[in-house]
């Protein structure tokens, strides 16, 4: 039997991971920095996880100063072959109700000040392939452990990430209704350009905690509002984690992970000792 290795990042409202066996803590550093907080490894059934908590327990970094580089590569180096996200966000659909979990497959970029990729000022250039960013096995896996937990859950659905950390005004949830976005968060895009980038199939498990502010009927969303409904969320989101553990696939057969072996433009002959040792762990089978 194959141990499956896999990164669970968890979002606003989950930051433990109940059930977990030979539990322990470990503390990375990268040569991007520090990750959000301690990562917890433990076993459920036959998949190893590695749990890293988004904004840190306590819930201490906006998304807008999280380390999303240090956490996918403090994920990596400790093994992980897959990422799971467990994220918070506000529904732009009517009939997508708060406590339905949404499986989005597209991402929009409304971001505008957070480093989104490794390739930057170490004189390597890479451009990675991005049209489907999320991976479709491991999306089909967790929809599948949507089903046996018997949330309702939406297969398919674009998160609109923008910059906060203020929720948007009206006229912008408007706007991006307007779009067909299906979801809005604040965290997802930075982390998936990153893991495609480190070659980590990367999936998102979006739970609705509000309607945003679209909806004139009702209140605009709050952080009270959100929370209420994330002490539900967080028992469906570690029954899913449970239910998926069984059912992860093979790494081997997603496009994600040999993703950088076109994208790299700058031959290795030209890239220094430097860049090269601070990239190793990310990418230095492609750089000899
Ligand atoms: C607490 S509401 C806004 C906050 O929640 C979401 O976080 P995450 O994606 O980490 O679950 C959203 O992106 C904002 O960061
Ligand atoms: N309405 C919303 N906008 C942005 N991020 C969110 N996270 C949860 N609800 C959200």
């Amino acid at each position: 039997m194959t141990t499956r290795i896999v990164g669970v990042i968890g979002g606003s409202g989950l930051y433990e991971m109940d059930g977990l066996v030979d539990r322990g803590e470990h503390r990375v550093s990268t040569t991007f920095g520090d990750p959000s907080d301690v990562v917890i490894a433990g076993t459920l059934g036959e998949t190893r996880l590695l749990f890293l908590p988004r904004h840190g327990r306590g819930h201490r970094i906006p998304p807008h100063r999280i380390n999303y580089r240090a956490n996918l590569l403090a994920l990596k180096q400790l093994g992980a072959e897959q990422v799971i996200s467990i994220s918070a966000v506000g529904s732009m659909q009517e009939d997508i109700h708060p406590g339905d979990v949404v499986l989005v497959d597209q991402f929009i970029d409304r971001t505008r000040s957070r480093p989104t990729t490794y390739f930057d000022d170490d004189g390597v250039v890479a451009h990675v392939e991005f049209a489907d960013p999320i991976d479709a096995a491991l999306q089909d896996a967790l929809y599948r452990a949507a089903l046996e937990v018997g949330v309702r859950a939406r297969r398919g659905g674009t998160y609109v990430c923008i910059e906060g950390p203020q929720f948007s005004t009206r006229a912008e949830s408007d706007l991006y209704r307007s779009w067909g976005t299906t979801v809005i968060g604040m965290t997802n895009l930075p982390e998936a350009r990153l893991a495609r980038e480190a070659e980590l199939p990367y999936a998102t498990v979006a739970l609705v905690t509000d309607y945003d502010c679209w909806r004139r009927e009702e209140a605009a969303v709050s952080v009270d509002a959100v929370l209420a409904v994330l002490k539900k969320n967080v028992g469906t989101a570690q029954a899913m984690l449970r239910a998926v553990a069984s059912k992860i696939p093979d790494p081997a057969q997603s496009p994600a992970t040999n993703a950088m072996r076109h994208a790299l433009i700058t031959p290795p002959s030209h890239i220094s000792a430097a860049a090269k040792e601070k990239l190793a762990a990310l990418i230095g089978r492609h750089l000899s």
